[in-house]
């Protein structure tokens, strides 16, 4: 009786294509039962599992909660934990990304007055795509707000190459200039390669030139700059407290800009690293043994609660638009993690919008000052 209506809690939710709740998605949301009672012992009995998961107080509440449907526990355990809704940490990306953004603005002002040197960044942008447009505007006031120079060249959308390519080199040149960013995606006549090849790698704070990714990859070897989303990712990992070293990690998605250089971040801190991509058969099956889950997929709500090991951490780097006819834009903002299932099953999440976003621009304003500061050999 108990479980029935536990089970009805689940079954709500805002994540299935249409929207609304669902019996036909159902199944696949909830661990067998079976398999609840087992993970439900493990929290309980199994010290090394907790310490693998490295939880702190609050998180135990989840599990708990799914211990509720386990013959084990007496009648009154049972109702006084179903009396407590489930809940991850949620872990707070703006709030994150303010601490970082504090940091570095002392950081530039310590290095004005002791050198006379303010850290600038180069901002590239081809082309009027609404979202690429407001992403700028976010990195100049987040580059205002810290103390930043930010310079920024906009270019039509039918630009020849040649025109980005110019701009590049001058950047490259201008001794104001330690960062520079070329907004992406560009526009299809252009080679992508060949642009992101011209910023020289002193000043490619976004550390998508080759040299950067190819150090990042090798052992023994250090990149000059992190991709600032995964490094924002790990960031949020290390601040919340949470241990990565010997952890199962599952990355969905494999682009040059997130999964791949997330997966090796995680793995350079040894986590045991899986990488999920659309080619993968049962991607479920891969992330439900995940300690941490880093999903990059660019797909509304595809990893549900059912993909979730209770306690997992999961980490949402999506930025999906989905209609909202309530919101004034038109629509909201969804991540890759139906955020209402996870939050339920994970020890810890972020949220969208107000996870990774947020972090991307800090890194990206401390990626800058970094850059200042290796030039300038100021420590
Ligand atoms: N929060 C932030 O700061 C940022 C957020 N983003 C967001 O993150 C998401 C991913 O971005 P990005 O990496 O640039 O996207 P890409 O489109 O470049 O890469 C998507 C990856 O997801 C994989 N994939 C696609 N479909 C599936 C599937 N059904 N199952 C498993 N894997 C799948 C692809 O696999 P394959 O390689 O096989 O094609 C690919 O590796 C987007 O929503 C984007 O908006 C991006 C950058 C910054
Ligand atoms: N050269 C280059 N470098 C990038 O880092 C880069 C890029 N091109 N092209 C596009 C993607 C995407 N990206 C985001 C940055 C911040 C938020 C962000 O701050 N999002 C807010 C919400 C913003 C909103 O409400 O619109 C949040 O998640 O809370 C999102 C996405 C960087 N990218």
């Amino acid at each position: 009786m108990t479980t029935t209506s536990a089970t009805a809690k689940f079954v709500l939710s805002g994540c299935s294509p249409s929207s609304s709740p669902s019996t036909s998605t159902a199944p696949n949301r909830l661990l067998p039962f079976t398999n609840l009672n087992f993970k439900c012992r493990a929290f309980h009995s199994d010290h090394r599992f907790n310490r693998l998961l490295n939880f702190h107080a609050g998180y135990y509440k989840s599990p708990a909660f799914l211990c509720t449907r386990t013959a084990t526990h007496s009648p009154s355990f049972t109702a006084a934990a179903l009396a407590t809704e489930a809940s991850a940490k949620i872990i707070d990306g703006k709030s994150i990304a303010k601490d970082v953004r504090d940091e570095v603005a002392a950081e530039v002002s310590r290095m004005k007055e002791a050198i006379g040197v303010v850290p600038g960044l180069a901002v590239i942008l081809v082309g009027d795509r609404k979202d690429s447009a407001t992403y700028v505007r976010n990195k100049k006031k987040a580059c205002e707000s810290v103390g930043i120079n930010s310079f920024e060249v906009r270019l039509p959308e039918d630009s020849p190459e040649e025109e980005v390519l110019k701009h590049i080199r001058s950047f490259n040149d201008d001794p104001a200039v330690h960062g520079i960013l070329v907004q992406l995606p560009l526009p299809s006549h252009m080679n992508e390669k060949k642009v992101l090849d011209a910023v020289c790698i002193e000043k490619d704070v976004d550390g998508f030139h080759p040299l950067n990714i190819g150090r990042l990859a090798m052992r023994d070897r250090e990149p000059l700059f992190v991709p600032c989303t995964p490094k924002g990712c790990l960031e949020l990992l290390h601040r919340q407290g949470i241990a990565i070293k010997g952890k199962r990690a599952v990355v969905i998605g494999r682009s040059n800009i997130v999964g791949t250089p997330a997966a090796q971040l995680l793995q350079r801190e040894d986590a045991t690293v899986t990488v999920v991509h659309s080619r993968t058969t049962n991607p479920e099956e891969f992330t439900r043994e995940a300690d941490i889950i880093i999903a990059a997929v660019g797909k509304p709500n595809m990893v549900r609660g059912s993909w979730i090991k209770p306690g997992a951490v999961v980490i949402d780097v999506g930025i999906n638009p989905v209609e909202d006819a309530k919101s004034s834009r038109g629509y909201r903002l969804v991540g890759d993690v139906c955020y209402e299932e996870a939050s339920k099953i994970a020890s810890a999440i972020t949220p969208v919008p107000g996870g990774v976003g947020p972090m991307t621009i800090a890194m990206l304003l401390s990626n800058t000052l970094v850059s200042a500061k290796r030039i300038h050999n100021f420590k």
